[in-house]
């Protein structure tokens, strides 16, 4: 009872006349034929105008007067290039564009057989706010669960995941490698002095401190309590060694302050260097006997895993 309907054209008609979306009719030449009012106001056309409008030359003055689609490249000549290889390329083509005032639409365009084209744009501006900040919320969400709240360095994941993808790369490349684990020394009694706040702050100097002293291409993760992680990619032991040290002596040098009072700092350190085909659990079982071998020999000193 729906496949018929009197006096559909002028129903049609008048619908395309008040509708919000755009549509449009272009020859097989790429000449316009119709327009709707909508469709009109997103490429500011006249519709009364008498001169064949091609769709080309919509583009190009809409781009000069910096209006309708946005044009990424800043290069007209090479956006309608690319435009008319794919316009009729199939069918029926679905696509999403920005417009040069943040505007954002879903356009489609549908040929028919005698390769007259229709196209159809509709608003899609709030949609596309949503979606981008539902990206955001993902990746600030993510952001979230590889990083430690305390410190704002990376945290066990992040490093052990960080690490995992460098062995991979290191693998394709056959350099050395090192795990260097750094623990405060006698934190408990920081702690126990001065308090748990007192303890939480240490840890953010500390943490600061060793960012501060490693390259910027290293990665640093808190592993846990008052323990941090460093991976230095392609380094051998002896440069992990002086990077260790460098970094243990900055700590121990500078005395934190709290509530007016100082606090004496050291770290003991373990360092492992291993080839490429190590996994993660070997560099960290080496560096943690070599930092206890550290805590064992009296703290604030760096020890190199020897087998
Ligand atoms: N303030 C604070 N303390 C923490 C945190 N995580 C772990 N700790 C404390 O770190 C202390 C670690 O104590 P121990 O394992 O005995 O180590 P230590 O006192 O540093 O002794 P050594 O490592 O042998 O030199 C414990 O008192 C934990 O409660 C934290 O996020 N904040």
């Amino acid at each position: 009872m729906f496949d018929v309907c009197d006096d559909i054209q002028n129903r049609l008609q008048e619908f395309l006349e008040m509708t919000r979306d755009g549509y449009a009719i272009f020859d097989s030449n790429e000449y316009l034929i119709y327009c709707n009012p909508s469709f009109a106001d997103l490429f500011s056309l006249d519709r009364k105008t008498k001169t064949p409008l091609h769709w080309e030359q919509i583009l190009r003055t809409n781009f000069a007067n910096r209006r309708g689609v946005r044009v990424d490249s800043g290069d007209i000549e090479q956006f309608i290039a690319y435009t008319s290889k794919v316009r009729r390329s199939r069918p029926y083509r679905l696509f999403e564009v920005d417009y040069f005032d943040g505007r954002w639409f879903l356009f489609s365009e549908q040929t028919n057989a005698k390769q007259e084209l229709l196209m159809q744009i509709k608003e899609i501006t709030s949609q596309k706010v949503i979606e981008e900040s539902l990206q955001k919320n993902v990746s600030n969400l993510k952001a979230a669960a590889l990083t430690d709240e305390l410190t704002q360095v990376g945290n066990r994941r992040a490093l052990v995941e960080s690490v995992k993808s460098e062995l991979s790369r290191c693998r394709r490349t056959g350099v050395s490698m090192t795990l260097l684990l750094f623990d405060l020394d006698f934190f408990k009694n920081v702690n126990d002095t001065y308090g748990h706040q007192a303890g939480d702050e240490v840890l953010q100097h500390v943490a600061s401190l060793i960012k501060g002293a490693i390259r910027p291409y290293d990665i640093l993760g808190r592993i846990g309590g008052e323990e941090f992680g460093v991976f230095l990619s392609n380094t051998n032991q002896k440069e992990a060694v002086m990077i260790a040290n460098r970094t243990r002596e900055a700590i121990a040098a500078t005395e934190f302050e709290y509530q007016g009072q100082q606090i004496k700092l050291s770290v003991s350190v373990g360092v492992s260097t291993l080839g490429c085909d190590a996994e993660f659990e070997d560099l960290y079982q080496q560096a943690d006997e070599a930092l206890y071998e550290s805590k064992h020999q009296g703290r604030n000193r760096v020890t190199a895993y020897k087998a």
